[in-house]
């Protein structure tokens, strides 16, 4: 769906990005595609949360350590949004009172 994506910029204030937790070969491809969404002059004023999600499944590589493969700390540092993370799993519902209330932050735009 990726090369779509773009179609969808135009009034976006909020961008929900969904890296799966379970599965770190799809780390470098996700990655590649977030900076994209970063980069995107149309997103420059979005908020974003980074969802890292199926944390109920086992994995041998820690968030903690997805994060640091990502680069994380250094997008956080460079980019023009406000970017915030978040640890869930949508089949069991850990975590998702969290994305909601970011969803519903007055404060997280300024718009
Ligand atoms: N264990 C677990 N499974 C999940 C979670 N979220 C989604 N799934 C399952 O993952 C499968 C794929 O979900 P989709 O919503 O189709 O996601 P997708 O991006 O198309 O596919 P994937 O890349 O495999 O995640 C489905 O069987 C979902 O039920 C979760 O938090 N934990």
């Amino acid at each position: 769906m990726g090369p779509i994506w773009s179609s969808y910029y135009g009034n976006c204030r909020s961008l929900l990005f969904m890296l799966d937790a379970s599965n770190p070969t799809q780390l470098s491809a996700s990655c590649a595609q977030l900076l994209g969404l970063l980069s995107a002059e149309q997103l420059a004023e979005a908020s974003v949360l980074i969802l890292f999600n199926k944390i109920d499944l086992p994995c041998y590589v820690t968030v903690e350590e997805m994060k640091s493969l990502i680069r994380l700390p250094d997008l956080l540092a460079c980019a023009k949004q406000n970017i915030s993370t978040a640890e869930i799993s949508a089949r069991k519902g850990t975590g998702v009172s969290e994305v909601l209330r970011w969803l519903q932050d007055p404060h997280r735009t300024n718009s």
